[in-house]
């Protein structure tokens, strides 16, 4: 041991052989300074003496000089403290491992207090955010609940730049790892989700998870934005890229030299940001014009640094989350990973209803009702629904007796009507007793209320007209809102500060709330004219042409905005639309009548009703018409969505049936338009009026089984049933089977890229031998083995029909493979099949190889991605040339990438190019 410590070089002359080194990158020096005088080997004078020397590189002679006088000992605990503080000495770190360096035991048990600013700094942040984020909303600003207690994963899809799946993110704790990235020059970790889906949530629970350590990443600092924030500085105003950090987040103390920001500079890759709601920037300057922000010193409109920062203009190379509603589309070359976020899946659902509700009977009450609905499942998939239902529910049953969440189909506008009342019936109620529940009487919780409900109403009109999500002081006054309307839980006090030095700030407990009652304020004015209700359709058939945001401005500059626009989507007035339908409706009559006269309700409703019918015909005959495969075929455009939800909200049938008429073309297709599992009802409410048969592709949705279960009356006349990549399980494909099966009229079936197993893949089997005009039928890409494999195989050598099937990427094996050779031989009808990517070795390609000798019909055959060896490739060379029939009419045979079946092939199709022959 003794002779170890013998063999150490002494730290002395490590300080003094390094000397140089250490003056150059030693700078924290008061942390150095703290510990030496805490320890004793520095006094008050010594002290003294560092800091009035001049310079930086003076002061670290000064203390290496001072330190060496002291001894060994003190130049040893010197070393330790660099060693110690690594965040504050990073440029040190690799000096530590050039000496080789070991703390001594003697040393290794004295205490380092981490006095450096970065240090401190990054404990602040860590401190407030974790302040910040422990808590989720709840009504009013009484009601809290914490983060853990209530977060739940929701499905966060990773996408590639085609908006295509790259798999699932497990946990928020891989958002910022590499995985998925696929491209490495971008910065930008994009989240993309519709309202209330949880975006703002992910992000709170990444930055808790930071502010508690918990998050595997080796960031020293993380910044959180809310770009609605951006909004709020004046058009004029400047700032400079410190201020937009540190006063809008947390100021660093005791930072004299300014540290803090040097380091952000040097290091921004360790620095998070995350920036929140890029839909909500208000885009009041011609950023066109704005030079761009280069230099971190340069003061500059905030918005500008936004973006800057997004392009990586501003520290490149740190780590930028930015959310954003669906649809908001940012170059790729700027994006390094892209993530979906799709809601809660059935079990996420059932994780979330057993933590919202801590009764047992509660708990169970509500998943009863849940078990009898899907469309209200489909609902609750997404989160802000979801927590909306559960929060009434709860607080609604404690109030009342025996309250149900309403059985009949459920509306948007139901659910925020369910909000309203139990805001309005806080204030209207006393407290409730213990032993006597009241009788539920929303008309009157309404009539009741009616005074702040109105201001609130026209407080939200007031920001849509505006183009703003936030509201002043004054504002909130002008309009009528009291102190004690504060309480009710409609408004939440702006946390972070907007253009400096305002006074208090409001927003909307969520965005949804202010569109939903905007459109309490079109319906309840009574002065404006009847028409007014209107306005907002009017702005989104206006603005309907694709938006153009900043960020796109930044990296493109080939497209200028045509007119200013308050808000990079109108998503918002589209929510204000539907509310409006649904406020509007039939059902709601009896509320709405208690609230404005029912001559003008009448007035306005007949409006509506007219707008809705004309713009539904205009929006249908406009859409471009093709002809396909399957006959006359439409593409919708992402609006006739919001117009089949605004007619379910209204739940006029005569509209429904007149859409459904309407929809001339027999194949309409909806694939990449953004359904969510809510929107079958709407689409079912349309198609259940229809007559004839249709065809229906929506490939590239988010339906999941809720949505199918929707759609389930309408199944039935149809001819093209497209479900691919929509997170659909076997229950399905029970559906499905059940309802194909009873009605035959299915001619194409798609199914890729699902979760469907052996369980769904035999149901599938099913639909194949039942349905006897079924040609086509795509279920690559899902979870099916050998098993399901046999079955769909046994199914498709008994129809004469098909013609077309996609196996590509299951997990077949040879002896799945072997019964597809079964199905193959003989076969009378089937022309294309694909086996691609199946596990399948030589023994199973041997096995089709032999089978396919007796095969006359197959044209188009794909067996890539497999396991086969060279011994498979004479038996499949066999097959080609054993059948001369068959080689004359295959078009195209993708096996291996084999050099001898390829020269074999080159001489059996002399004309084909190899490409179109061998993949
Ligand atoms: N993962 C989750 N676990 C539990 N509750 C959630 C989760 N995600 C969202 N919620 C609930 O839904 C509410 C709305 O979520 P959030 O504000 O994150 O949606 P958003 O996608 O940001 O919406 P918008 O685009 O409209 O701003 C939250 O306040 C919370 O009550």
């Amino acid at each position: 041991m003794d002779q170890i410590k013998e063999a150490r070089v002494p730290c002395s002359s490590l300080l003094t052989y390094h000397r140089e080194l250490l003056v150059t990158r030693l700078r924290s020096i008061q942390c150095i300074l703290d510990n030496l005088f805490t320890c004793g080997f520095f006094c008050q004078e010594d002290v003294e003496i560092v800091q009035q020397t001049a310079t930086k590189a003076d002061q670290v002679r000064k203390v290496l000089e001072l330190v060496q006088c002291k001894g060994e000992e003190a130049c040893e605990y010197f070393i330790f403290i660099i060693y110690k503080v690594c965040d504050a000495y990073i440029d040190l770190q690799p000096w530590l491992e050039e000496i080789n360096y070991n703390p001594s035991e003697d040393v290794a048990v004295m205490k380092v207090v981490n006095t450096d600013p970065i240090s401190r700094y990054c404990e602040k942040l860590r401190h407030d955010m974790s302040q910040d984020t422990s808590f989720i909303m709840s009504y009013g600003q009484q009601e809290e609940t914490r983060l853990e207690d209530l977060y739940t994963d929701t499905v966060m899809e990773l996408l590639n730049d085609c908006n295509e799946s790259l798999g699932f993110l497990e946990s928020v704790d891989q958002l910022l790892g590499d995985h998925a990235a696929f491209n490495p020059q971008g910065e930008i970790i994009y989240v993309m989700g519709d309202a209330g889906v949880g975006k703002s949530i992910l992000l709170q629970k990444l930055q808790n998870l930071w502010s508690i350590k918990e998050l595997q990443t080796d960031a020293v600092f993380f910044f959180k934005f809310r770009c609605r924030m951006f909004s709020t500085f004046k058009d004029a105003e400047q700032i400079s890229l410190r201020d937009l950090l540190f006063k809008h987040n947390c100021y660093p103390d005791h930072d004299p030299d300014n540290e803090v920001f040097d380091y952000i500079l040097r290091f921004p890759e360790k620095v998070v940001f995350t920036f929140d709601g890029y839909d909500e920037i208000q885009e009041d300057v011609d950023l066109m014009n704005l030079p761009e922000v280069v230099s971190p010193e340069d003061k500059a409109n905030p918005l500008q640094l936004l973006i800057s920062l997004l392009c990586g203009k501003l520290l490149k190379g740190s780590q930028k989350v930015l959310t954003a509603r669906t649809g908001i589309e940012i170059q790729s070359r700027v994006i390094r990973k892209k993530v979906a976020l799709r809601g809660f899946s059935p079990d996420h659902l059932k994780t979330y209803t057993d933590l919202h509700f801590k009764e047992q009977e509660h708990r169970e009450l509500v998943s009863i009702q849940l078990d009898a609905s899907p469309h209200l499942c489909g609902l609750c998939s997404t989160p802000l629904f979801c927590w909306i239902v559960f929060k009434s529910f709860g607080h609604l049953h404690t109030m009342h007796d025996s309250f149900h969440l309403p059985e009949t189909c459920i509306t948007l506008t139901d659910i925020f009507l369910l909000l309203s009342e139990v805001f309005l019936s806080r204030s209207a109620t006393p407290a409730p007793s213990l032993l006597k529940k009241s009788t539920r009487c929303t008309s009157e919780t309404f009539k009741a209320g009616l005074r702040p409900l109105a201001v609130f109403a026209k407080l939200a009109l007031q920001g849509m007209e505006r183009g703003s999500f936030i509201s002043s002081q004054e504002e909130i006054s002008e309009c009528g809102v009291m102190e004690q309307d504060l309480t009710l839980g409609f408004l939440r006090p702006v946390s972070e500060e907007g253009a400096s030095g305002s006074s208090a700030t409001f927003e909307f407990l969520h965005i949804t709330l202010q569109s939903f009652l905007a459109a309490f304020a079109l319906v309840l004015d009574e002065q404006a004219a009847a028409s007014s209700i209107l306005k907002f359709f009017t702005e989104c058939s206006r603005r309907r042409k694709v938006s153009c945001l900043p960020l796109d401005s930044c990296i493109s500059s080939s497209s200028k905005p045509s007119e200013k626009k308050p808000f990079a989507t109108n998503e918002h007035l589209q929510f204000t639309n539907l509310f409006l339908c649904g406020l509007l409706s039939k059902s709601q009559r009896g509320l709405m009548g208690h609230l404005v006269s029912p001559a003008l309700l009448k007035k306005k409703r007949a409006l509506l009703k007219s707008y809705l019918s004309t713009s539904v015909k205009l929006h249908l005959r406009g859409l471009p018409h093709y002809d396909g495969q399957e006959g006359k075929k439409v593409h919708v455009l992402p609006n006739f969505l919001w117009m089949l939800r605004c007619i379910f909200e209204t739940g006029s049938k005569d509209i429904a049936q007149m859409t459904a008429k309407g929809i001339t073309a027999g194949f309409i297709k909806l694939g990449y338009c953004n359904v969510y599992s809510g929107d079958c009802t709407a689409l079912n409410f349309v198609l259940q009026h229809r007559q004839k048969v249709l065809g229906l592709d929506m490939d590239n949705n988010n339906i999941s089984d809720y949505g199918v279960k929707q759609l389930k009356p309408s199944f039935c006349k149809m001819t093209v049933v497209r479900l691919c990549v929509n997170h659909l399980s076997d229950s399905s494909i029970e559906i499905l089977a059940e309802e194909l099966c009873k009605h035959k009229v299915v001619e194409v079936l798609g199914l890729y890229n699902n979760n469907i197993t052996d369980v769904g893949a035999r149901l599938v089997a099913q639909i194949i031998e039942e349905c006897p005009k079924l040609r086509v039928l795509k279920i690559g890409k899902n979870k099916i083995t050998s098993v399901g494999g046999r079955h769909l195989a046994n199914a498709i050598k008994k129809s004469s029909s098909i013609f077309d099937v996609g196996m590509w990427g299951n997990s077949l094996g040879d002896e799945g493979a072997e019964a597809f050779g079964e199905a193959l031989r003989n076969h009378p009808s089937l022309t294309n099949l694909s086996l691609s990517a199946n596990c399948i070795t030589s023994r199973g390609g041997r096995g089709l190889a032999e089978a396919l000798k007796e095969n006359t019909a197959l044209r188009i055959f794909w067996l890539v991605e497999n396991e086969m060896t060279d011994d498979a490739t004479p038996h499949l060379a066999d097959m080609i040339q054993a059948n001369t029939a068959w080689i004359g009419a295959l078009t195209q045979l993708s096996v291996l990438c084999n050099q001898r079946l390829e020269n074999l092939v080159k001489q059996i199709f002399p004309l084909a190019s190899p490409a179109q022959v061998l993949r």
